[in-house]
């Protein structure tokens, strides 16, 4: 990727050291030539005038030198800079390079790709704003809270006009003398309207007109009554207005789903997760076919007799026998199961539903169980067709061993769906594991995998046939057979996947070199790495020496500059010839 062009270069030496990508003045002009950033060292030092690439890697791996102010104190304003300016031009450069209509097109494309979210935050939003508008359009001015015992003072005293009981409820509002209402027109007015069920709109208007509220005493009423009446005080009751009580729900239920949002949202997502595979799961079209699939022949020729099946050209039923449900996959990692199952998908003609075991694993009880009852249900309705299961033994082990009842509940659920399959069913499934001894003996048994096939390591030809067909699409420069024997001589005990990935390497090396074809040193290249993994330091009896001096160094050492041990013998403490 070419660096960004136009970032603003700093220069400060840098006292921490990651490895940063920066151009340095001392890298030789070769090595410049060929890579000009190159890895710095923790022993590399940057000088003042070293251009630093990537300004926001640097910055934040490493410490700033410390800034010094005035009276050589440490500046602290300096250090917890956010280098807004740098970020800014990087920005403004990046948005000069952009063109309206670009921007244009990537908003498109990004609506287009996040419409369930975009049209979920707008109608979340949509029902917030309304509620927010109800809340201001209901909103009236709350009547002064007063302690009961001014009421009860007041009232002695002779100011109260009017007492009103809130029905339902503990409040009581009351209005006195010298407040404006004291005439006693305005409250008869809303109490008149509150009792006649008037228009809940001037019902609002109602309680508007009490200007203090208090909150009922227990036992007291007796008393509070006999006083009003004493006073010849006006009092009555009434319901609180529909829209107050809409109001107050509405607050109640916003102030209790807000904190509980993000959990309800983290509830919504594994249960969704949970629908998604049955859901998402569609047959695909296998494009993968038996002479994509070598050195594994026995097990191919097992599974040629499924497809026939499968496609009718044996006539099984005639004799009265019935389809296998179940072929289970065996071997070691890497052997090509996926493989076979795929090309028995491709052979057939039919849907093929892939699915890993582990996607069954799951944290609520039953969940695991239901995707396997989805997967089946669908699998049948799309009959015939094939149901791939990879890694059984993460779903399929011996059950009652451990206190995992959601793992026993899910192969409880597969092994009845495997025996639940009526005998003109066509769904055959197809599990691959590389620990059959794992698994529970319900899951063996004749009616489910009856049928074990071993899938193992390729021999010599096997191995050949394998390259050849993943070197069907790579450009090389001498014959393919001859490279094909080379490396399956050179590869005892390799699997498919690692021939595969040797072919793969050698072409990603021939292509680093600039090459048109891959030669038979990428090929050789490409074996070390698998063989060795990729390292540049050789075990060396120096580095070997160093090596054990770390790990021992109370023992004197062990071998000696030309590589013997005290008493003569090699390093590892052999007599060598040579
Ligand atoms: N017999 C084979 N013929 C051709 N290619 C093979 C063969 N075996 C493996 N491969 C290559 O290796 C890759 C991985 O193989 P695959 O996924 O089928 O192995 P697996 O046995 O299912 O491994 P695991 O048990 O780890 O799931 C395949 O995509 C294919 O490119």
């Amino acid at each position: 990727m070419a660096p960004p062009a136009s970032p603003p270069l700093l220069t400060h030496a840098c006292s921490s050291p990651p490895p940063i990508l920066c151009s340095t003045s001392s890298s030789s002009s070769s090595s410049k030539s060929r890579n000009p950033y190159k890895v710095l060292s923790s022993s590399t030092s940057l000088s003042c005038s070293t251009p630093i690439l990537f300004p926001h890697l640097q910055l934040s791996h490493c410490s700033k030198p410390p800034v010094v102010g005035i009276h050589g104190k440490l500046n602290p304003r300096r250090r917890f800079s956010l280098r807004l300016r740098p970020r800014l031009r990087l920005l403004s450069s990046r948005l000069k390079r952009t063109s309206l209509p670009d921007l244009v097109e990537d908003l498109g494309v990004a609506l287009r790709r996040n419409s369930r979210i975009i049209t979920l935050s707008a109608s979340m939003s949509a029902v917030l704003g309304l509620c927010f508008l109800f809340l201001k359009l209901t909103a009236v001015p709350a009547s002064k809270v007063v302690p009961y015992s001014e009421l009860v003072t007041e009232l002695q005293s002779g100011h109260v006009t009017a007492v009103m009981f809130e029905e339902g409820s503990r409040r009581i509002f009351y209005n006195t003398r010298g407040d404006g209402r004291e005439n006693g027109e305005t409250v008869v007015d809303g109490e008149a309207l509150a009792m006649e069920g008037r228009k809940e709109k001037e019902k609002i208007g109602f309680v508007l007109k009490w200007k203090y509220s208090t909150r009922k005493i227990d036992h007291d009423e007796n008393y509070l009554l006999s006083l009003m009446r004493e006073k010849g005080v006006a009092y009555s009751s009434a319901p609180q207005s529909v829209i107050m009580t809409l109001r107050s729900l509405l607050i109640t239920v916003i102030s209790l789903w807000i904190p509980l949002t993000p959990l309800m949202w983290l509830l919504y997502r594994q249960l969704s997760a949970a629908n998604g595979p049955a859901k998402k799961r569609r047959p695909s079209n296998q494009k993968v076919r038996f002479d994509d699939v070598e050195g594994v022949d026995a097990a191919k020729e097992e599974l040629m007799e499924i497809v026939s099946c499968l496609q009718g050209s044996i006539n099984y039923k005639k004799l009265g026998a019935k389809l296998p449900r179940g072929v289970l996959l065996v071997g070691p990692p890497g052997t090509g199961k996926t493989l076979l199952a795929r090309s028995v998908a491709g052979e057939a003609g039919v849907p093929f539903f892939s699915v890993s075991a582990s996607e069954f694993v799951e944290l609520f009880v039953g969940r695991g169980a239901a995707r396997i009852r989805d997967l089946f249900s669908v699998a049948k309705k799309c009959s015939p067709s094939i149901v791939f299961i990879d890694e059984l033994d993460a779903v399929g082990g011996k059950r009652g061993r451990s206190f995992n009842d959601e793992r026993d509940q899910t192969l409880n659920q597969l092994l009845t769906e495997m025996d639940g399959f009526e005998s003109d069913t066509k769904v055959i499934v197809i599990a691959a594991t590389n620990r059959p001894e794992a698994l529970d003996p319900a899951l063996c048994r004749p009616g489910r995998f009856s049928r074990k096939v071993l899938v193992g390591e390729p021999d010599l030809d096997g191995r050949k046939r394998i390259l050849a067909v993943h070197l069907r699409g790579v450009p090389l420069e001498e014959n393919p057979e001859i490279i094909c024997n080379l490396v399956a001589s050179l590869t005892p005990g390799f699997v498919g996947a690692d021939l595969a990935n040797i072919v793969n390497e050698a072409a990603l090396l021939a292509a680093r070199r600039g090459g048109e074809t891959v030669i038979r040193e990428d090929v050789m290249e490409a074996i070390e790495r698998a063989k060795f993994g990729i390292n540049d330091r050789q075990l060396t009896r120096n580095v070997v020496r160093k090596g054990l001096d770390k790990l021992f160094p109370w023992i004197p050492s062990l071998i000696k500059r030309d590589g013997t041990t005290e008493d003569g013998l090699g390093f590892m403490g052999y007599q060598t010839l040579s």
